[in-house]
């Protein structure tokens, strides 16, 4: 499912005093069946931007198409259940909205409340907590027995019960320990490849976007000032710094080497493409000096 946001504006408590403005003119693309990283500095927009993908926040100026569905300032809230159930949305730290007996009413919890029968909401929690990684031995304990990560993937399992086209994820991996980040981050691109979802993923985390990221999306101030692909975004060193963003940790290990005599082209994104260029200029380098 296309999403596309077109002159988009949106004001927090628009047309009283307190009106804050926090996007500005967005035009941008989310294409389908891709995994979007959205980026930038703490409030910059992104959480603003991604509420906007569900209709959970309205354009207080401009639209926003999603699929068949165009969303104004107009638009009532009354039809927009479907479009919930399409466009998934996991809020940071999910697990704090983790709130019944057990995992499996949990899981099942989001389904029912949109008139699916109990039986087959319980047969699409199950469904889930496979797909998510979580055992059937853990489905009948209390939410709060499970540890951080696995509470994450209970949390995630009962947005994907909702079967989305389209899974919105806020900082998933937030306080996570580093295993804990690499399974998350492995599911998301599972569910990108193997259910076909389309992905658009807030991250602080710039080596997730550079191994897991088709199309990136750039905010600062409420302005989106760069979409590409990750090599567009991670080849200006300069604008990048200028910006207050990092570089993955290759790209910016590449860049050390360069000062040092090394070339690169393209500049390294990942580890492997790093190695893939360095190994064979260290080699030659070997071979100079010894010879
Ligand atoms: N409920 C609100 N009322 C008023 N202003 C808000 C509200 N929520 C966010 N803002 C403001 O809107 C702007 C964008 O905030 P937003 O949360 O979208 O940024 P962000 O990039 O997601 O930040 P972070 O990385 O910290 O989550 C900020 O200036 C913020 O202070």
């Amino acid at each position: 499912m296309e999403i596309a946001f077109e002159k988009v504006n949106y004001w927090y408590q628009a047309g009283t005093p307190f009106a804050v403005q926090a996007l500005y003119d967005i035009n941008l693309n989310i294409p389908a069946g891709e995994f979007t990283a959205v980026i930038g500095q703490t409030g910059s927009g992104k959480s603003t931007l991604i509420q906007h993908l569900n209709a959970l926040l309205k354009p207080t100026e401009g639209q926003v198409v999603i699929g068949d569905r165009t969303i104004t300032s107009e638009t009532k809230n009354k039809h927009l259940k479907p479009l919930r159930k399409k466009v998934g949305l996991v809020f940071q730290f999910p697990e704090n909205q983790l709130f019944e007996e057990t995992v499996l009413k949990d899981i099942a919890f989001g389904p029912q409340n949109f008139g699916i029968s109990v039986e087959e909401a319980t047969r699409l929690a199950h469904e889930t907590a496979k797909m998510v990684g979580l055992d059937d031995s853990l489905l009948e304990r209390s939410p709060f027995d499970l540890s951080g990560g696995q509470m994450r993937r209970a949390a995630i399992a009962g947005v994907l019960a909702l079967e989305p086209d389209v899974l919105v994820l806020d900082e998933p991996t937030a306080g996570l320990d580093p295993r804990g980040r690499n399974e998350i981050m492995g599911l998301v691109r599972q569910l990108q490849v193997e259910r076909h979802l389309t992905i658009v993923l807030i991250t602080h985390q710039m080596n997730d976007v550079a191994d897991y990221a088709d199309h990136v999306i750039v905010m600062a101030h409420g302005h989106m000032v760069k979409q590409g692909t990750p090599r567009d975004v991670f080849s200006d060193v300069d604008w990048l710094t200028a910006h207050q963003l990092e570089l993955p940790s290759a790209t910016a290990y590449a860049n050390k080497l360069m000062q040092q005599g090394f070339v690169f082209d393209p500049i390294p994104l990942t580890a492997d493409e790093l190695a893939d260029q360095l190994v064979p200029q260290i080699n030659k380098k070997g071979v100079a000096d010894n010879g």
